[in-house]
Formats: structure tokens, C-alpha cells, sequence
């Protein structure tokens, strides 16, 4: 974990010249480096401050041959640490299947077919207190592993306050995204994150997102309704919610309601 923490901080230090190369404007890009930096993208009043590379990386085989060739070691270790968050995520959802009443293997079908990864990366900011790394949002797929640096920065909104998630070593945070608490009927909940800057230490971050496949038909599972418990969410394909979600920049209250039945 250490080297593949080590290569993905490598990867924003290659020169400008070879970043360009990656840097894309076009969400839709499969692989591409971004950043709301130079431009001082605001969120209301809130500049950002990340850069970001992400790109799919499940099944690999699929993917690793698109992923940069520097840092030399990046495909390799991205790669093996894919491998095991993907594996990691599959465990723990059989752990919420079973927490839930589902059949074990619930979601291992197309309902977790994919992964991406965006690393993460938030250099010392000289103005902490006018920025945010990433402003407030629930993670749009199923469920998202996410590697912390030994710098803190993650917070998760509760009861109207944030708090901080104070980075464990070679610990994981796991994010329950929309898909689970729709699929769900709501008995898991996704929650509202954020990351915020400081002023001396730089944060690099790769959040693993386990989502659906783009034509998957995601509704509340049959086990959660009867007459008493209406679906609480409407069905529709993954890749139309992800549109919406993408059009709306995320904003929680608005994609919410547009979901719901
Ligand atoms: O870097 C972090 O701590 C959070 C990143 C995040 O929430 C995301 O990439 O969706
Ligand atoms: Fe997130």
C-alpha cells in the first residue's frame, strides 16, 4: 500500500509537459488528469483546490494498458491495489447483503461490474480557509473504498455539523454511495463528504469507486417492499442517473428528489 501510495504522489510530480499529456476538460474521457485549480473553479463562494487523475481500473484487463507508462511502476502497483480493493469491496458487501436479509451474493452481478479510481491530489494551500479540496457531495455509485493520506483533511457531515474522519494508518473509510441507499429503499443512508485544504502539507487521496455497469436497471430490491413499505425510489438505468448527476455537479437535495418515486 505504501508503494502504490508513493507512485500515485510520484504522478503529480512528473513534469508539466508529460501532465498535459493526460489532462483532459471531457468527463466522459475514460483516463484523464484534471484540476480545479488554475481555472479557480468555485463552488458558490468556495474556490477548489485538487487536482485529480481517474480512470476505470475493473476489470483490469480492460483498462491497464490505457493507464500512464510513468511513473514506471504506476500500472504495476495501481493495478495489485485494484485488484485487492476490488476484492475488499466485494467482502464487505457481502457483509451488507447479509446485514440487509439479501442473498450473500446480492450484488455481485452487474450491480458492482465496475470500478474507477480518482487519486486524488491537494497540494498545500496558501489559503485554506477561502478554498475546499472537494465541496460537499455523496459519492454517485454503489459504494467507495477510500485510502486516506496520514494528512487529514475528509469530513463527513452529521446532524448539520462537520466532523472530521482523522486518517488511520493503512486504513480504509468505506462511503455509502446513492446506489446503495436506493437499493436499499433507504435502510442505508449515503452520506454528505467534503475535504478541505491546509496551509503546510500536501494530501494525495485515491477514493475506489465500486459502481454498476452504465446499462444496469437499479430499483429498490423486492425484499424491502410490500404494502406497507412502497419503494421509496423510481427505477431507471445507472448511466441516467449518472448524467443527472454530472449535470447537477452533485448537488444532493436536487438528485435526491429527482429519484425518488
Ligand atoms: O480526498 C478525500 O478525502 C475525499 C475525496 C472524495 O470524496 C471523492 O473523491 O469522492
Ligand atoms: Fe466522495
Amino acid at each position: 500500500m505504501k508503494e502504490t501510495r508513493n507512485v500515485m504522489k510520484e504522478l503529480f510530480e512528473m513534469d508539466d509537459e508529460y501532465k498535459q499529456k493526460l489532462y483532459s476538460e471531457d468527463p466522459l474521457k475514460p483516463c484523464r488528469l484534471h484540476t480545479s485549480r488554475p481555472t479557480h473553479a468555485t463552488d458558490g463562494n468556495q474556490h477548489l483546490w485538487r487536482d485529480y487523475f481517474y480512470h476505470p481500473c475493473h476489470p483490469l484487463e480492460e483498462w491497464q494498458h490505457l493507464w500512464p507508462q510513468n511513473p514506471t511502476k504506476y500500472r504495476e502497483y495501481v493495478g495489485a491495489c485494484s485488484v485487492e480493493v476490488k476484492n475488499l469491496a466485494s467482502r464487505i458487501l457481502r457483509l451488507i447483503s447479509e446485514g440487509l436479509g439479501l442473498k450473500c451474493e446480492y450484488f455481485e452481478n452487474e450491480l458492482s461490474g465496475s470500478m474507477l479510481v480518482s487519486v486524488n491530489h491537494y497540494p498545500a494551500c496558501p489559503e485554506p480557509s477561502l478554498t475546499l479540496g472537494v465541496s460537499k457531495h455523496s459519492d454517485p455509485n454503489l459504494i467507495t473504498i477510500l485510502l486516506q493520506d496520514y494528512v487529514s483533511g475528509l469530513q463527513v457531515l452529521h446532524n448539520g455539523q462537520w466532523i472530521a474522519v482523522e486518517p488511520l494508518p493503512d486504513a480504509f473509510v468505506v462511503n455509502v454511495g446513492f446506489q446503495l441507499q436506493i437499493i436499499s429503499n433507504g435502510r442505508l443512508k449515503c452520506c454528505d463528504h467534503r475535504a478541505v485544504t491546509n496551509s503546510s502539507d500536501a494530501r494525495t487521496t485515491a477514493a475506489f469507486f465500486v459502481a454498476p455497469l452504465l446499462d444496469c436497471v437499479i430499483e429498490p430490491a423486492q425484499a424491502f417492499i410490500d404494502e406497507h413499505h412502497p419503494p421509496v425510489f423510481k427505477s431507471f438505468k445507472y448511466k441516467d442517473f449518472r448524467s443527472f448527476y454530472i449535470a447537477e455537479k452533485g448537488d444532493t437535495e436536487v438528485v435526491m428528489k429527482s429519484f425518488l418515486a
